[in-house]
């Protein structure tokens, strides 16, 4: 029996496999954690094999805990932390360099030299995206210019480029150098009118063609897997955040998504046609769905969120875990005028300001550990306020809920006071796996074990309402107090 549909989600911090049932409830859970390599500051790397390795363990796990074999899976997808950058070699497969992971920011001064000549303004009209360090084709710029030989190697084909969905696929189907639309969205060498790279962008950047992999809807067959799938379908591949687009059901115009993990990401499905930002958010694509017209969507980028729980946690020390930082916060009533402003990588949407370092400002006497840790948690709010506010100006209506998901989202008082920051509500359906979810519809439509867009989006069930609360003198109080703080942290790095 093929009663099931398996999802890849390889992530910033995590990879993991979940089985989903015809329902889309989750019918078991492998994760495993990946190393941070931080050989520098503000430098980010993975180790692919590592990633690699611990995909076929999720596999392995996931199965082994269901009781499952490949065979009971009807097809499987892949969703992915996106932009990282990765090499390969063609024959050993082996990566020339570590991938360089989204938020690393070693090619600021590449964006300082692409910056000087005016194209940024093209680049936007064609890609949808700024000129920054975050997307792909720099930190490809600068994998040529640093890896001996690469760039040679590229022009013949022996070497091959991918975002993780690429490495993914390229392993699972035995070579077959794929990527898929929303993945080749973010790397600014993809056009959104023809959703193929785009000659102009390509001489830009002088990237060979014959590295590229083939660009490819987010639901269709890819290929047949070998083990730890052998012989299943792999039929869906979405970045993370298109992922849990779908995943989430925001099927129609108008409808967003928050996602609350390493970094937080807004997206709001914007229909049949890119719309350009006019204040400062991204235009990517959100999905498309075998032969059907692609459906795009507006998305405000925040680098950092859950990560300076985490940060609390293993540089700081203040918290053993995570979820501890819910009751640490609750133990004050109010952040006693500290705000946390986590520039980390400088500020992403919709400032894009990469010379904003990360502060901690209003300290007094009377601030303790728990002050902190409720600004930090405040901070997911407030960046994610800032995000709602340049959506609804540049949608012409405001945001009337927001669907909510990722590992934060089981901190309800961050919950509570986003809805109160929001003045809207907050819905959260019954699973927050929606970004495995994602790219399970998306393979699981490609196979027809769902049958259409309808049949996912009623799955779609809240399990969990906050409402807002707060009087509007004290949210443009909290809100003011955060603006001034970001206004010190810019300009930090020159
Ligand atoms: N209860 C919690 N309160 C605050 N942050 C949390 C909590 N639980 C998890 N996190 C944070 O959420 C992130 C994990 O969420 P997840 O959705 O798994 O992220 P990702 O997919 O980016 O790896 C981590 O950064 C972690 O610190
Ligand atoms: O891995 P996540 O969930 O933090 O998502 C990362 C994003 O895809 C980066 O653009």
């Amino acid at each position: 029996m093929t009663g099931f549909i398996g999802a890849i989600d390889q992530g910033t911090t995590s990879t993991r496999f979940i089985i989903f049932d015809d329902a889309g409830d989750v019918v078991t859970l492998d994760r495993r954690e990946h190393a941070q390599i931080c050989p520098k500051p503000g430098w980010v790397e993975h180790d692919a094999t590592e990633i690699w390795r611990n995909t076929v363990a999720t596999i392995e796990g996931a199965l082994a805990k269901a009781g499952l074999s490949a065979a009971d899976l009807a097809a499987v997808g892949v969703t992915n932390q996106r932009e990282t950058t990765l090499l390969w070699d063609k024959e050993t497969g082996a990566p020339l360099h570590n991938a360089i992971v989204w938020m690393d920011t070693r090619v600021e001064p590449l964006v300082e030299r692409f910056s000087r000549d005016g194209f940024a303004k093209r680049l936007r009209e064609k890609t949808g995206l700024p000129l920054a360090s975050y997307f792909s084709a720099l930190k490809l710029v600068w994998l040529f210019e640093n890896v001996p030989e690469a760039r040679a190697r590229a022009e013949r084909g022996s070497v091959l480029f991918g975002t993780v969905d690429s490495w993914l696929i390229w392993n699972f189907t035995g070579g077959r150098h794929l990527t898929d639309a929303t993945n080749a969205s973010r790397t600014l060498l993809m056009s959104l009118e023809t959703l193929d790279w785009d000659e102009e962008l390509l001489r830009y950047f002088d990237i060979p063609r014959a590295c590229l992999p083939k660009i490819c809807a987010s639901s269709e067959v890819y290929g047949a897997c070998a083990a730890p799938l052998e012989g299943v379908p792999l039929a869906g591949a979405l970045g993370d955040q298109q992922a849990a687009l779908l995943g989430q059901a925001c099927l129609a115009p108008g409808q967003a998504k928050n996602t609350y993990g390493t970094g937080c990401f807004l997206l709001m499905n914007t229909g049949l046609s890119p719309r350009a930002s006019q204040r400062g958010l991204i235009t990517t694509l959100g999905y498309k769905l075998g032969s059907s017209p692609p459906v795009y969507a507006l998305e405000g980028s925040v680098a950092i969120a859950g990560a300076l729980t985490q940060w609390l946690r293993d540089n700081l020390g203040l918290i053993r875990s995570s979820e501890e930082i819910e009751p640490l916060a609750k133990s004050v009533p109010d952040n006693g005028g500290v705000y946390f402003v986590p520039a980390f990588s400088g500020l992403y949407a919709p400032r894009w300001r990469a010379d904003a370092r990360g502060l901690i400002a209003g300290l007094t006497l009377f601030s303790t550990k728990a002050h902190i840790a409720r600004a930090a948690l405040e901070a997911a709010a407030f960046q994610t306020q800032e995000l709602a506010r340049a959506m609804a100006e540049d949608a012409g209506a405001p945001l009337l809920e927001l669907r909510v998901d990722g590992g934060m989202t089981e901190n309800d008082l961050l919950m509570q006071f986003q809805a109160d920051i929001l003045n809207a509500p907050l819905a959260r359906p019954k699973s927050i796996e929606t970004t495995a979810l994602g790219a399970a519809y998306a393979a699981g439509l490609a196979v027809g074990f769902w049958k259409s867009e309808a049949d996912i989006a009623a799955h779609w069930r809240c399990a969990k309402r906050w409402s807002p609360g707060m009087g509007e003198a004290e949210r443009a109080r909290l809100f003011q107090g955060w603006e001034k703080a970001v206004e010190r942290s810019l300009g930090w790095e020159s």
